[in-house]
C-alpha cells in the first residue's frame, strides 16, 4: 500500500534471553494491513502515524516523523509482564511522502477501523496530534454502528480545538474537527481534556471549549494530591460514556519529564498524575483503544519523552490485563 512501510524485525531489538523476559521476544511484525489473525483472541495492535505535516501546518517544530520509531527503540529492551500468549503486533508506519496530510488521514482512520473491527486493541504511535482527527473519527463510527456513546480524554497542556486553517486540518484542530464531525452526522461523543495551561490557550478556545460542551481540568488541578477531584470528575465523565479513546499528547507533561516535543512546558503535570488516570481507565474496562502524540525524537534528551511514552502505554496493558 502507498504510504504504508512494514517495521523490519530487527527493529525490536534487546537483552537475549532464552524464555520471554522482554518486549522485542514478544512484538512479531506483520507485513500486511488486513489485520487478519487465525487467533481469535483480544491481540494489541501497534501502528505508527509517522506524520509531521499538521504539526508543521500549525508552525510547531516538526520532527514527530520520528516518533513511532523512536518509541519502538526503547520498547524493544522493556521487561514483558504482559502474559506469553498475548498477541502483539506491529503493522508498520503509515508515512508521509508524496501525499497530502487528508490522504494520509483518511487511510489512518480506515486502519485503524479495522484494527477495532478485527478484535485488537489498537495503540498508535504518533507523529502530530493531526493523528487524533482520524482516530477519534473511527472510534466515534465503530462506538456509532453499536449506538454507543463515544468519549474521548484527552491528556494535553492544549484543547486542540483550534480552527482549520485556510480548510485545511493540523495539529491544534483535531478535536474540534471529531465533535463537528459527530455533530452533523448525529453521533454521540463527548469530550475531556486533563491538563490544559491558560498560559498556552486563548481566551477564544475556552469559548470554543464551552459552546462545544466540552470538558476539562486545568493543569493546577492536575495532580496526584487533587485526586479525589479528577475522580469525581472522570466517574461523571464515564457515566456518560460506552467507551473511551484516550489520546496522550507529551506535551501535556513538565518538559522536565517530556522535553522531546513540538510545544515543551515547564508547567505540565507529571508522571505520577498520568499513571493514576491510566490506571483509573484501564479499570474502568471501557477503554477501545489508545494513542501517545506529538514525540519529537530531535529534542529529546537521553530518550526520557520516548520512554516515558513507553512507560504510559506498557503500565496501561498491564492494567488492562490484570
Ligand atoms: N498540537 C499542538 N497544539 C498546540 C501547539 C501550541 C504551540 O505550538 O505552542 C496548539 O495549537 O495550541
Ligand atoms: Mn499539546
Ligand atoms: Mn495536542
Amino acid at each position: 500500500m502507498k504510504n504504508h512501510k512494514s517495521t523490519a524485525q530487527y527493529n525490536w531489538k534487546g537483552r537475549p534471553s532464552e524464555t520471554i523476559q522482554y518486549w522485542h521476544q514478544q512484538v512479531r511484525c506483520i507485513d500486511d494491513l488486513s489485520f487478519q489473525d487465525i487467533n481469535p483472541k483480544k491481540k494489541i495492535g501497534l501502528l505508527g502515524y509517522a506524520v509531521d505535516e499538521g504539526v508543521r501546518r500549525n508552525q510547531g517544530r516538526v520532527g514527530a516523523i520520528a516518533g513511532p520509531d523512536s518509541i519502538r527503540k526503547v520498547m524493544g529492551p522493556m521487561a514483558y509482564h504482559l502474559p506469553e500468549n498475548l498477541n502483539i503486533l506491529d503493522y508498520g508506519d503509515i508515512f508521509g511522502e508524496g501525499s497530502s496530510l487528508e490522504e494520509l488521514q483518511k487511510s489512518t482512520e480506515e486502519n485503524i477501523t479495522k484494527l477495532l473491527e478485527r478484535n485488537h486493541f489498537p495503540i498508535i504511535l504518533g507523529g502530530g496530534h493531526d493523528l487524533a482527527f482520524p482516530h477519534g473519527m473511527a472510534a466515534l463510527q465503530y462506538t456509532a454502528n453499536k449506538n454507543e456513546t463515544l468519549g474521548i480524554i484527552n491528556l494535553d497542556a492544549h484543547f486542540d480545538l483550534r480552527e482549520l486553517n485556510n480548510g485545511q486540518g493540523h495539529s491544534g484542530s483535531p478535536f474540534l474537527q471529531i465533535l463537528n464531525s459527530a455533530k452533523t452526522q448525529n453521533k454521540k461523543c463527548e469530550y475531556l481534556c486533563l491538563g490544559i495551561q491558560r498560559a498556552a490557550n486563548p481566551s477564544s478556545l475556552f469559548e470554543t471549549a464551552k459552546t462545544t460542551g466540552s470538558w476539562w481540568m486545568e493543569s493546577e488541578d492536575c495532580t496526584v494530591e487533587n485526586w479525589s477531584s479528577v475522580k469525581n470528575t472522570l466517574d461523571s465523565f464515564l457515566s456518560k460514556v460506552n467507551k473511551i479513546y484516550l489520546s496522550i499528547d507529551l506535551d501535556g507533561f513538565s518538559s522536565a519529564f517530556a522535553p522531546g516535543v513540538s510545544a515543551p512546558s515547564p508547567m505540565g503535570f507529571s508522571p505520577d498524575f498520568a499513571l493514576k488516570v491510566l490506571e483509573y481507565l484501564a479499570k474502568s474496562k471501557k477503554l477501545l483503544t489508545m494513542d501517545v502524540v506529538e514525540l519529537n525524537p530531535a529534542y529529546d534528551i537521553d530518550h526520557s519523552t520516548a520512554k516515558l511514552a513507553a512507560r504510559c502505554i506498557e503500565f496501561t496493558l498491564r492494567k488492562l490485563w490484570e
